[in-house]
């Protein structure tokens, strides 16, 4: 394990046209390519002078930032986890640095670079993925892993999100309606994003295929600063694991991590912002203050508590902030006077970052650790389970599998690094026959019916196997994220009574994409990436999602119905409540009647006795009096 400080360089952006009224007032000392370490930020009233491991001029082109993060990249492929940052005021050339000019403006609109039919030509004509001119950290990144080693016998994993108003979405879905993901830890994978979707990628190609497709799905709104500023900061991430031991007998696994942090930003008093706009800038500018809370305590030598839970870009980086991650800022400053307090900012930053001790280690565990093969076992038998399922439908085939299972399991002890070799590979081999099979219908797959809709006849998408009618889709959840449909796993699908699912990325869909077609000329669109899910205890295939699918879709439609069940029997009771209560009150006004009636009968009678009482002295009175006058 090696301690060593947060690596830090300063980019400066050259002036831009909007700048053009306003002065420069950064300036670097021992201006060569080589020792440039000080940055100097002096007008009439500020003066800031930082010393940092690398100056950037604005001359600068990519090359030179790239060579700064080279060692580091090839390092990762040595097993020492990497994250790369850019941080920087809105405008100030984040984005620029991290993906390039060839990368710039997919979202929303195309980009003058691609339009211009000559470079087009130009582009296409020779290798559109070659042209390095105009990538940024990304590309040249994922071609130096690509082309620095072999890869046969690696497997490399991509996923892509973005972190917009606090909540984190997958970049590389297929839904038009996003839903958010939740971070999840537990002591197998550490930090991970339940429910992400990690592409299996193997070779630059189908990266560069993954990233301009997250790419085309981040937001972007126009600021005072950037026509296209980014609204989210976003984490595009490469796990590398290594298929063979080394000498040592052991397996490397390293996360490459490349975060593009969207842009600090101030209130805009001359142009009303709208209230969306209003509400993304504070949550940027709440999670940057964050992160740099964190950088802060990172920075003491003793610090109590590290408040990573703040937000969820520092709790996402936990584990490459600080820890076993070799990190590098890219700080990107503008040179113009109207941005010096920002400037400022960034460069406080970044000078609490390089305070930061980082204990890079490597990531090697004993190809004969016993979690490691029970690992790579319980997947191939998942594997070789899900393909016996495909070709036929055979569950005894499976069982024989798992008494096998059992067998190698006693052998646990004996096993050999050959032998754990052996078995990656397997699982390597299964994986991609499993994922082969996803691509195409096959006669008598028991998971496909003839009349499957067809979703998208340029995509490959796979299709759940029919279903009973599903009527109410509208109110269903997702039983891996649970949240209502469509969502990053399910895709809605014009036919409301039945439902697609997405496990793997088409690339088909992005044969349209104009501003695409450059990177995209030479690609096979109808290549299909196998994918997997990190789940809350364990991961998923993309076939095996189908069976877990059906399981939860069985267990959530027995709730369901209990839940129906019980509704009926609450309504019925609400009724026969109503019903009693409407009784009880019909009894009780009988009786209020006969009550009443009765004591009319009562008055009546005694009036009738007291009328009939007072004829009766009246006539004995006259009577009487008669009887008098007679006498
Ligand atoms: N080093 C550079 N040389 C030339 N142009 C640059 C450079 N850096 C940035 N730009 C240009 O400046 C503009 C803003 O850059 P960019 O979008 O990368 O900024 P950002 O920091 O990512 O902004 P936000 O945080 O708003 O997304 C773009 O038009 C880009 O082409």
């Amino acid at each position: 394990m090696t301690s060593e400080h947060l690596k830090v360089g300063i980019r400066i952006r050259p002036l831009l046209g909007h700048e053009a009224a306003f002065e420069s007032v950064v300036s670097i000392e021992n201006v060569n390519h080589i020792q440039e370490t000080t940055v100097n930020v002096v007008d009439g009233e500020h003066f800031l002078s930082s010393k940092f491991d690398k100056v950037f001029p604005s001359i600068s082109n990519q090359e030179n930032i790239f060579e700064f993060i080279s060692p580091s990249i090839q390092q990762s492929l040595k097993g020492f986890n990497t994250t790369i940052f850019a941080y920087g005021q809105t405008g100030s050339g984040k984005t620029y640095s991290m993906f390039g000019s060839n990368w710039e403006n997919n979202n929303p609109a195309p980009q003058n670079y691609y339009i211009s039919t000559n470079k087009l030509t130009k582009i296409t004509e020779n290798h559109p993925l070659d042209n390095l001119e105009g990538h940024g950290l990304i590309p040249r990144s994922i071609s130096q892993v690509f082309e620095s080693t072999s890869t046969e016998n690696l497997t490399i994993y991509t996923s892509f999100l973005q972190i917009y108003n606090e909540k984190i979405f997958d970049l590389l879905q297929e839904t038009s309606n996003p839903r958010p993901l939740a971070i999840r830890e537990n002591k197998m994978y550490g930090i991970f994003v339940e429910g992400l979707a990690e592409y299996i990628v193997e070779n630059k190609n189908d990266c560069f295929l993954l990233l301009a497709k997250g790419d085309s799905n981040r937001v972007v709104r126009q600021t005072k600063l950037n026509q296209h500023s980014s609204r989210s900061h976003t984490i595009f991430q490469m796990l590398i694991e290594t298929d063979k031991a080394n000498k040592k007998g052991a397996l490397k696994k390293s996360k490459l991590n490349f975060c593009d942090l969207a842009g600090s930003e101030k209130y805009d008093k001359e142009n009303k912002m709208t209230n969306e706009h209003i509400k993304e800038m504070t949550q940027i500018n709440k999670s940057l203050t964050s992160l740099g809370k964190v950088i802060h305590e990172l920075g003491r030598k003793k610090s109590i508590h590290i408040p990573y839970r703040d937000s969820k870009l520092t709790r996402l980086l936990q584990d490459s902030l600080g820890l076993s991650t070799r990190t590098i800022l890219i700080a990107t400053i503008s040179s113009s006077s109207s941005c010096i307090e920002e400037t400022i900012n960034t460069l406080k930053f970044a000078d609490r970052a390089k305070q930061v001790m980082v204990k890079a280690k490597k990531n090697e565990v004993s190809a004969l650790n016993n979690e490691v093969i029970l690992k790579l076992q319980r997947e191939i038998q998942h594997l070789k389970g899900l393909l016996n399922l495909k070709k036929k439908g055979g569950i005894q085939e499976l069982q024989s599998q798992l008494l096998a299972l059992k067998e190698e399991n006693k052998k646990l002890k004996m096993m050999t690094v050959e032998e754990v070799e052996r078995l990656k590979m397997e699982n390597k081999k299964l994986r991609i026959e499993l994922q082969n099979m996803g691509q195409v219908k096959e006669a008598g797959d028991p998971y496909y019916k003839d009349d499957a809709i067809s979703l998208n006849s340029s995509s490959s998408m796979m299709r759940l196997p029919e279903l009973s009618p599903r009527i109410e889709l509208e109110n269903e959840s997702c039983p891996i994220c649970l949240t209502p449909v469509p969502c990053v796993h399910y895709t809605q699908t014009s036919d409301m009574s039945r439902m697609a699912i997405s496990p793997a990325l088409s690339l088909g869909d992005m044969k349209e994409r104009n501003t695409l077609k450059p990177i995209m000329s030479s690609i096979d669109f109808h290549k299909k990436l196998g994918v997997r899910y990190r789940m809350k205890d364990k991961i998923l295939e993309s076939n095996e999602l189908i069976e877990e699918i059906k399981e939860r879709e069985n267990s959530q439609k027995q709730i369901r119905l209990a839940r129906n069940r019980l509704d009926r029997i609450t309504q019925l009771e609400k009724i026969k409540k109503q019903q009693f209560k409407e009784e009880l009150e019909k009894i009780i006004e009988m009786k209020k009647r006969a009550d009443e009636e009765k004591k009319r009968k009562m008055i009546k009678k005694s009036q009738t006795e007291s009328l009939q009482d007072l004829y009766q002295k009246k006539k004995e009175k006259l009577l009487n009096s008669l009887n008098t006058k007679l006498d």
